[in-house]
């Protein structure tokens, strides 16, 4: 039997089981059960490498976005009027069949956009390009689920399951739960609060299906089998998500005030050209992207060039914005002054670890910082990483 019909068939016995007390620790382990076969089932099959073909398209700019929905929903459409990229779109379901990457530029930064063939129910199971479109999805930094605002709502819990069959988790938070595997001593489980969903018994029969028999476990929070479970596995990705609700022209108002309400969801009509200044301004700030101007010494920052970090890639400290200019910089930085929400007062004097935020600007004073004459060694370069690093080859300025 293939993997996907023993899931088949595991998940009938889950449907067939009555949910009470009595059955809670056999439906626990099933659980289990499903998700260590959907964990060998994400395995590459053997001999092929990386995404495949049409849909290896190498990283551009400062994040990455994928558009994910079913069959004409129009994200082709969406990604021609966003990034000037033309990809074909077309009355009939799967025009696309490759990834196509466009570029936008928003406040003062590149995102990568990429138009994805359709995706359809049973896609984690390799359904259509279920496989490919799912593995460039995990290589985004968010996703815009793409629906169509006249079709089902049903579409949105569809597509959402089955990313979560492949380890996505959309707009969660990882679950605060602490577990370690251990050599020897057996398993230690422990929470802070009162747990409503998982006992002792529950945990380690679940632990037993992973043949795991030593381990440290705390609950820090209320969680479910399933959060213990994505603890255990490990490869969860944890992304957030847009529902973009488009073709709002063909839909009643009343309908399309009910989409606009939901968490995280934003309705626009590519035909009409509605709202997509909105759902750039929403994508953006789920991006988390962090903008930082380096200001030289006695001069004004440069807004036109910042430098880009984020918290979810490579992290927002004064290090990595250091590091981002250039690798050996760190070490010569005595300390650094902020200008902007993150600092307490202007300028403040903060060190490596300073969390930057979002349109600060920094001035970087390097040890040994000034020549005879006062004057500061940043005096003429602008900012950016090239023109500081050209700054570096030249002779520094005597002290
Ligand atoms: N009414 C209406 N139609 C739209 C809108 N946006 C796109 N369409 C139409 O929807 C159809 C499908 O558009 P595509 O952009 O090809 O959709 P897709 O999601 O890329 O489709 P696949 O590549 O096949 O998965 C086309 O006929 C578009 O003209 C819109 O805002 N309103
Ligand atoms: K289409
Ligand atoms: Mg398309």
């Amino acid at each position: 039997m293939g993997i996907i019909e023993r899931i088949k068939e595991i998940e009938a016995e889950m449907a067939r089981t009555q949910k009470n007390k009595a059955t809670e620790y056999h439906l626990g382990q099933l659980k289990a059960k499903i998700a260590k076969l959907r964990t060998q089932l994400l395995e590459p099959p053997k001999g092929s490498s990386g995404a495949g073909e049409g849909f290896e398209v190498t990283k551009y700019g400062h994040g990455r976005v994928a558009l994910i929905g079913f069959p004409s929903v129009g994200k082709s459409t969406l990604l021609t009027m966003l990034t000037g990229t033309h990809s074909e779109a077309a009355s009939y379901e799967f025009t696309t069949l490759t990834c196509i990457p466009g570029i936008i530029h928003y406040n003062d930064t590149k995102i990568q956009l990429l138009d994805l063939p359709g995706i359809i129910e049973g896609a984690s199971e390799g359904k259509g390009r279920g496989r490919q479109v799912i593995a460039v999805s995990k290589s985004s930094d968010i996703v815009l689920m793409v629906l169509d605002a006249s079709k089902s709502e049903g579409h949105r819990q569809i597509l959402t399951k089955e990313l979560e069959a492949v380890g996505l988790r959309l707009n969660k938070k990882p679950p605060q739960i602490y577990f370690k595997k251990k050599k020897t001593g057996g398993i230690s489980f422990n929470s802070t609060m009162q747990l409503t969903h998982v006992d002792e018994k529950l945990c380690y029969q679940i632990l037993h299906e992973y043949k795991i028999h030593n381990a440290e476990i705390l609950f820090r929070e209320d969680a479910t089998v399933d959060d213990l479970i994505d603890v255990i596995e490990g490869n969860r990705k944890y992304m957030k998500c847009i529902y973009v609700y488009n073709k709002i022209d063909v839909v009643g108002i009343d309908d399309v005030d009910k989409l606009a309400r939901q968490p995280n969801s934003i309705v626009i009509s590519c035909n009409l050209k509605l709202n997509l200044d909105r759902l750039l301004a929403k994508m953006w700030d789920a991006m988390g992207l962090v903008r930082v101007y380096t200001k030289p010494q006695g001069q004004q920052p440069d807004f036109s060039d910042p430098v880009v970090l984020s918290a979810d890639r490579g992290g927002c400290s004064v290090e990595d914005f250091c590091n981002h200019i250039h690798r050996s910089l760190v070490k010569d930085v005595k300390y650094v002054l902020v200008w902007g929400s993150s600092a307490r007062h202007y300028p403040q004097h903060c060190g490596l670890s300073h969390v930057l935020q979002d349109e600060d600007v920094v001035q970087i004073v390097k040890k040994k910082e000034r020549d005879s004459e006062g004057r500061g060694r940043f005096k003429s370069h602008t900012t950016g990483p090239a023109r500081i690093a050209d700054r570096e080859k030249k002779a520094p300025l005597k002290n």
